[in-house]
């Protein structure tokens, strides 16, 4: 016996024995969905098969008659599935059952609580699969031979579920896998030929391989001509067997759409919405595509694999086609089947292939109408896809050029009309909001809601009543960047430039600014030279009502939100004096604290409450300061100045 075919006891994975704990103790309400995630991955080893003996008939080992048994012994308690797919090496066993390969695992559990309902919410981000057999079962035995492989070379999974499993090499005849559950005391209700049944029905008919059961057919003597039928067993087909996207949308419930989605997602909640369309003309192509009702736990992984198989001809070629779907919807699932491209593709040819580029072109319409009809008739459901995609779809204001405006269309955001965090306002919303002779659409960028909200930019918009949207989420910076316009009107960040809002002023208001001015000239000026190392200008502002200072970039700047979160992201940043184009301080003359500069005599304290002004408008704005001993200090001696 060599090393290998040993029989070796490993331990778990941490991070398998915190989700089989966790799996067994919150999915307990819904134990039959083990059946459809074995299934499942039956289904998918078929398909896998068949792809590689496009290339490689002697894989199928004369039997390419794809198929998935179920079987159950009473007496044994024993639920078995049967596949001949693709089937694992021992390696594969290894690096697939016991572990957990996905990226981004361990960060996952560290999210989970302890508290059963929230992780079972959890749970349904991550997907179960093949540990959701330990939902029943006590132990389970796993067999396998990979095809094209050698009988000697099959292997034996074992495991009680309980954190450590044992491997070795078996003889196997057949290739494929075969999975026998132990049922646990209690979960005997499994060993009954109709509940099985009506569980594949329900939760697998849409599989296109036949999934069978043995029938017993009882002896039947014919009248006629006297001939007995014996009694026999035979293998009867439960599902209906067929690529459930090929069929017409009402041949198909909403229940089948919904376990298809299941099965693809390798999701177990109901997918939000779908759309399932044939497209016919030189390049005909069926796609059948959802929207998950939960972001999955790694939609922040740019490694993440992609959610849309490719299959020609109903046969399956790839889930990892990242041709299908550009990457700001790569939280779409669902299966693409091409009609005109050559079976023998190869990744290389999928790349280059202008048919894929039209097919996807054609994929992210759908998607688009899908979400634009979404949110015209669904207001609600729109929402909750915002709250879990919307920072992804914002990613397509940068990628997608071509749908630029059908992506604008789709985004929603907060604003000062609602002030409230959720981000449920539309550019079309607030266009029928502008007020008469408002040309641009007016934003804010900041680090977060409460900083936003509080901006002292807003102060002038707020008495005047013109709606701003209020942006808070990391990737507005790069959104607002590309998306410059929408429907003619300008984008305008608030903090930046000078405003245009002279146009709702009275003649009396121009005239009493114009003064001001002229009374703070030479305040202005001295203000200037204290802060000559980090402002590029002071003047008065129009913006302000109550606080005293505004920080402003010049128009084409980056704005100072951008900056921090460069400097951030360990990028050279040129904020607040570091270099580079330095921000322009807006004082609010009508602001005690700015008016007393006036009548300041003492250069000392005159640079000391402006440096003390300049720094509480980086700090109010979410900034950091170089050196917060020294504005401290300055503050210290000020207050101590008042109280002597
Ligand atoms: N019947 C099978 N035949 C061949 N390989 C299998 C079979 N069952 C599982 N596998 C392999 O084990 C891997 C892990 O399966 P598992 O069900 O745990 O996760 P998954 O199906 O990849 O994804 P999810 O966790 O989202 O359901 C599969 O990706 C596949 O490579």
């Amino acid at each position: 016996m060599t090393v290998e075919a040993k029989k070796e006891t490993l331990g778990f994975q941490t991070e398998v024995k915190h989700l089989l704990h966790l799996m067994i103790h919150s999915l307990y309400s819904n134990k039959e969905i083990f059946l459809r995630e074995l299934i499942s991955n039956a289904s998918d080893a078929a398909d896998k098969l068949r792809f590689e003996a496009l290339g490689n008939d002697s894989l199928y080992e004369g039997d390419s008659d794809l198929k998935i048994r179920i079987e159950f012994n009473e007496p044994q308690k024993t639920i078995t599935i049967i596949d001949n797919g693709i089937g694992m090496t021992r390696e594969e066993v290894q690096d697939h059952i016991g572990t957990i390969a996905k990226s981004g695992t361990k960060q996952f559990f560290e999210r989970l609580t302890g508290d059963q309902a929230k992780d079972s919410e959890l749970i349904g981000q991550f997907g179960v699969g093949f540990y959701s057999a330990f939902i029943v079962a006590d132990k389970v035995s796993l067999t396998t031979r990979k095809a094209g492989t050698a009988v000697s070379e099959g292997v034996r999974w074992e495991s009680a579920g309980e954190g450590d499993y044992s491997i070795e090499t078996v003889e196997k005849p057949s290739r494929g896998t075969e999975i026998v559950l132990h049922l646990k005391e209690g979960e005997t209700e499994f060993l009954n030929d109709w509940r099985l049944r009506s569980i594949i029905k329900k939760f697998s008919d849409h599989i296109s391989l036949p999934i069978v059961m043995s029938k017993e057919v009882v002896a039947e003597q014919d009248e006629e001509n006297n001939e007995i039928t014996p009694a026999n067993i035979e293998d009867e087909t439960v599902n209906s067997a067929s690529a459930l996207w090929a069929k017409s949308k009402d041949e198909i419930s909403d229940e089948a759409y919904s376990e298809f989605y299941k099965h693809v997602a390798h999701d177990f909640q109901e997918p939000l919405t779908y759309v399932h369309s044939k497209v016919e003309g030189i390049n005909e192509y069926t796609l059948l595509l959802y929207v998950p009702s939960r972001a999955p736990f790694d939609l922040w992984d740019r490694d993440a694999k992609h959610g849309v198989k490719l299959y020609i001809r109903k046969v399956f070629i790839t889930d990892d086609a990242e041709q299908l779907m550009p990457r700001y919807l790569r939280f779409i699932r669902g299966i693409i089947d091409a009609d005109s491209l050559p079976l023998n593709v190869s990744r290389e040819i999928l790349q280059q292939s202008k048919q894929i580029s039209t097919i996807k072109a054609g994929a992210v319409k759908k998607v688009l109408g899908l979400l634009e009809n979404l949110a015209e008739t669904d207001g609600e459901k729109y929402q909750q896809f915002w709250e879990q995609f919307g920072n992804v779809i914002k990613e397509g204001s940068v990628e997608d050029f071509k749908n630029k405006e059908r992506i604008a269309k789709l985004l929603r955001f907060s604003s000062s009309h609602t002030d409230s965090k959720v981000q449920n306002v539309s550019l079309d919303d607030y266009i029928s909001r502008m007020k008469e002779g408002q040309d641009k659409i007016y934003f804010v960028t900041a680090d977060n809601f409460a900083a936003a909200k509080n901006s002292p930019h807003l102060e002038v918009f707020r008495k005047k009543n013109i709606e701003v949207l209020l942006l808070t989420d990391r990737i507005d910076e790069w959104l607002v960047s590309s998306l410059s316009e929408y429907n003619d009107k300008h984008l305008q960040s608030i903090s930046k430039g000078e405003l245009d809002l002279d146009k709702f002023d009275t003649e009396a208001e121009k005239q009493q600014q114009a003064e001001i001015s002229k009374d703070f000239e030479s305040v202005l000026k001295q203000m200037q030279e204290v802060l000559a190392d980090k402002v590029s200008e002071v003047r008065i502002s129009h913006r302000l009502t109550d606080s005293p200072a505004c920080l402003v970039t010049g128009a084409y700047d980056m704005s100072l939100n951008m900056e921090r979160i460069m400097k951030e992201a360990g990028q050279a940043a040129n904020m607040l004096g570091m270099g580079g184009s330095k921000p322009i301080l807006e004082v609010n003359p009508e602001h005690a604290l700015v008016n007393v500069l006036k009548n300041e005599q003492d250069d000392a304290r005159f640079a000391d409450i402006t440096h003390i002004l300049f720094d509480q408008t980086v700090l109010s704005e979410g900034g950091q300061l170089d050196d917060p001993s020294v504005f401290v200090h300055k503050l210290n001696g000020l207050l101590q100045s008042l109280l002597a």
